[in-house]
């Protein structure tokens, strides 16, 4: 079983001739609402790789929450743990302009209220694995580390969005999935000199005892693990869009964990994922299926 304590989310897209500057006002023709969040995107993404997921965080009371609920409950993410509170469901307010390039604001909402008190009582175990992100509050990352390490199971990081992460759930962690640039920032909060992902990923395996995958879009993925260096290069595949590519990475390789593979088994099945989740428009509706996930790995491309 994984359990995600993460973030869910409406987005809001628009597409922009050009984005705007400080205190300006561009008009877009329309837009689309699409359900997201880090937390719902990689629960997803562990369950359409194969896994058994429950998700834990908060939604409100309003309409956006079907919204936010609607594709994950249709795809047999378990729910109950998810929360109604007062506040207003967490949405993020994407610009999207003629190039690609995107301006986004995300309202938190609900997602402050996310709390680790369900996993007090969820029957946790030594095969279930514990996935966070950045988006709902760090005290209670820690809270649900801190059960899941108790039970014996496995806590994986994804330090997205990136930030310094707090010691204590350093503490607790098996894993960090972390972009570069998210990778770079963990080696600035600890006063590490190293600047090369493959750098920050050994010390953090060596140092800390964390095995740490970064992932490198384009270029692949390298990961240490027990003292042991893994890089893989991405398949060539036409790129549509790269939206939700780190959360289909770390959705199946969480599954892929889940399922008992070791860590370049699980390396290739994320990277997999990631790199189809790039051929398809959007977030969750790129999130690719564990049988295409599998048909890639059996194409030896790596
Ligand atoms: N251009 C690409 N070609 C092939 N695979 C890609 C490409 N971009 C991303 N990927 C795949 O997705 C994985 C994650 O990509 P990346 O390192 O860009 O993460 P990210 O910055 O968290 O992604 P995003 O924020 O776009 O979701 C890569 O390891 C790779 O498997």
């Amino acid at each position: 079983m994984i359990v995600v304590f993460g973030s869910l989310n409406v987005d809001l897209v628009t597409p922009v001739e050009r984005l705007p500057g400080a205190g300006e006002t561009v008009i877009g023709p329309s837009y689309a609402l699409h359900p997201g969040g880090k937390g719902a995107n990689q629960a997803l993404a562990a369950r359409r790789a194969g896994a058994e997921v429950r998700l834990v965080g908060a939604v409100g009371t309003d309409a956006f929450a079907d919204i936010a609920l609607s594709l994950l409950a249709a795809e047999g993410v378990d729910l109950a743990e998810v929360a109604r509170v007062e506040a207003p469901t967490g949405a993020a307010f994407i610009a999207v302009d003629a190039d690609g390039a995107n301006q986004i604001v995300v309202a938190a909402g609900a997602n402050v209220e996310a709390s680790a008190t369900p996993l007090a009582s969820l029957p946790l175990g030594e095969g279930d694995i514990l996935l966070l992100q950045r988006e709902v509050p760090e005290a209670e990352c820690l809270k649900a580390a801190r059960r899941m390490k108790q039970a014996g199971g496995r806590v994986i990081l994804n330090l997205a969005p990136a930030g310094p992460p707090d010691p204590a759930l350093l503490e607790c962690l098996d894993m960090l999935v972390a972009n570069e640039h998210e990778a770079l920032v963990l080696a600035q909060s600890l006063g590490w000199g190293e600047r090369e992902p493959d750098d920050i990923a050994r010390r953090c395996d060596g140092e800390l005892g964390i095995a740490c995958i970064v992932t490198l879009g384009a270029e692949g993925v390298v990961g240490w693990h027990g003292g042991v260096r893994r890089r893989l290069a991405a398949p060539a595949i036409n790129v549509v869009d790269t939206v939700a590519a780190g959360d289909s990475f770390t959705g199946a390789f969480a599954a892929a964990l889940a399922a008992g593979y070791g860590f370049s088994g699980a390396l290739q099945r994320g990277l997999a994922a990631g790199s189809l989740a790039c051929t398809a428009a959007g977030a969750q509706p790129s999130i690719p299926r564990k049988d295409a996930i599998e048909a890639l790995v059996g194409q030896s491309f790596l």
